[in-house]
C-alpha cells in the first residue's frame, strides 16, 4: 500500500482511491490534501493525535459532512472508480454501500429484531421470510446470533455495550454494504468485548473493505493489513502494518508511535 501520489495507475484492488482531498469547517482547514488508496477486502487504521482528522477522513468516506452546514470538500473520492463527490451520486444507496459504526454503540429503542430489520425494510424488504432470514445472518454474521436467538424480540437496549456494538454492524451487514467504517469501534468497552470486536473485524474483511479510526497502537498493529498517519490534517504516511510500524518513513510517525506525542 502507499499514499496516493499524483494521477497513477489504479490497480484493480484498490477499493477506495482518495485524491488531493481538502476540508473546511468554516476557515478551519481540517484536512490538507491527502491522497491514499485502501485496497479490497483489507482493513486499514487510522491512527494519530487527537483532532489530527482521523474522523473527519473517515467521514468524507460515505459523505456524511453532506448533513453539517460550512463544510467545503476538494478534490475526489472514488469507490470502484465511482466518483462519490459526483451531482449524480444517489447518497443513500452510498450509505448503503458504506456503512458506519461509531464510539459508542446508538442501536435504535427497539426489538433486537427491529434494528436488524429496519435497514431492509427502507430499502423495500416487505417479505417476512426474506427479513427473518437476513436478521439471522446478519447476526450470525456478526458473531452475535447464538447470544441473542431467544431474546429477538426483547429491547436492543438490554444488551451488553459489546453485544449493542455487534448490533450496529449486524444491522449495517443487512444491508450488503461492501466497505465497513468504524470510527474508535471500542473506546467505549471492556477489554473482553473489544477482543470479540477485534476478532469480528478479522473475519469480516474475507468479505469487506474495512476503515478502522484506533487511538489504540496495539490494535492497529493487531488488526490492520494497512496503516494511516494522520498530524494536524495532513496524511504523513501509509504503509504496510508491519512496515509502518517497524521502519516508518518519517520521523513524525516515529516519534509518534513511539509514544513521543499525542
Ligand atoms: N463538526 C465540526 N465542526 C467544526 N470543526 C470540527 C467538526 N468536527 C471536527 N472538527 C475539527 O476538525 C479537526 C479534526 O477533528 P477530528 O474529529 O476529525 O479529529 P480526530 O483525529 O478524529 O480526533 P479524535 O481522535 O479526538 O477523535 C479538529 O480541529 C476539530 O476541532
Amino acid at each position: 500500500m502507499s499514499a496516493y501520489k499524483g494521477d497513477g495507475v489504479i490497480l484493480m484492488e484498490d477499493k477506495i482511491v482518495v485524491k488531493n482531498l481538502d476540508l473546511y469547517y468554516g476557515d478551519n482547514q481540517a484536512l490538507k490534501d491527502v491522497s491514499i488508496v485502501m485496497p479490497e477486502k483489507s482493513i486499514t487504521a487510522f491512527i494519530g493525535p487527537s483532532g489530527c482528522g482521523k474522523s473527519t477522513f473517515l467521514r468524507t468516506l460515505n459523505r456524511m459532512h453532506d448533513l453539517l452546514p460550512n463544510v467545503k470538500i476538494l478534490g475526489r473520492v472514488l469507490i470502484d472508480g465511482q466518483e462519490i463527490y459526483s451531482p449524480d451520486m444517489d447518497v443513500v444507496q452510498l450509505r448503503k454501500r458504506v456503512g458506519m459504526v461509531f464510539q459508542r454503540p446508538n442501536p435504535f429503542p427497539k426489538s433486537v429484531f427491529e434494528n436488524v430489520a429496519y435497514g431492509p425494510r427502507i430499502h423495500g424488504e416487505v417479505r417476512k421470510h426474506r427479513l427473518n432470514e437476513t436478521v439471522e445472518q446478519s447476526l450470525r454474521g456478526a458473531a452475535l446470533w447464538d447470544e441473542v436467538k431467544d431474546r429477538l424480540h426483547k429491547s436492543a437496549l438490554g444488551l451488553s455495550g459489546g453485544q449493542q456494538q455487534r448490533l450496529c454492524i449486524a444491522r449495517l451487514l443487512a444491508v450488503e454494504p461492501e466497505v465497513l467504517l468504524m470510527d474508535e469501534p471500542t473506546s467505549a468497552l471492556d477489554p473482553i468485548s473489544t477482543m470479540k470486536i477485534e476478532e469480528l473485524v478479522t473475519v469480516l474483511k474475507q468479505k469487506y473493505t474495512i476503515g478502522i479510526v484506533t487511538h489504540n497502537m496495539h490494535q492497529a498493529s493487531r488488526i490492520s493489513d494497512h496503516t494511516a498517519f494522520f498530524l494536524n490534517g495532513e496524511l504523513i504516511e501509509a504503509d504496510d502494518t508491519g512496515v509502518l510500524f517497524t521502519r516508518p518513513a518519517d520521523k513524525r510517525t516515529e516519534d509518534y508511535i513511539s509514544g513521543r506525542f499525542g
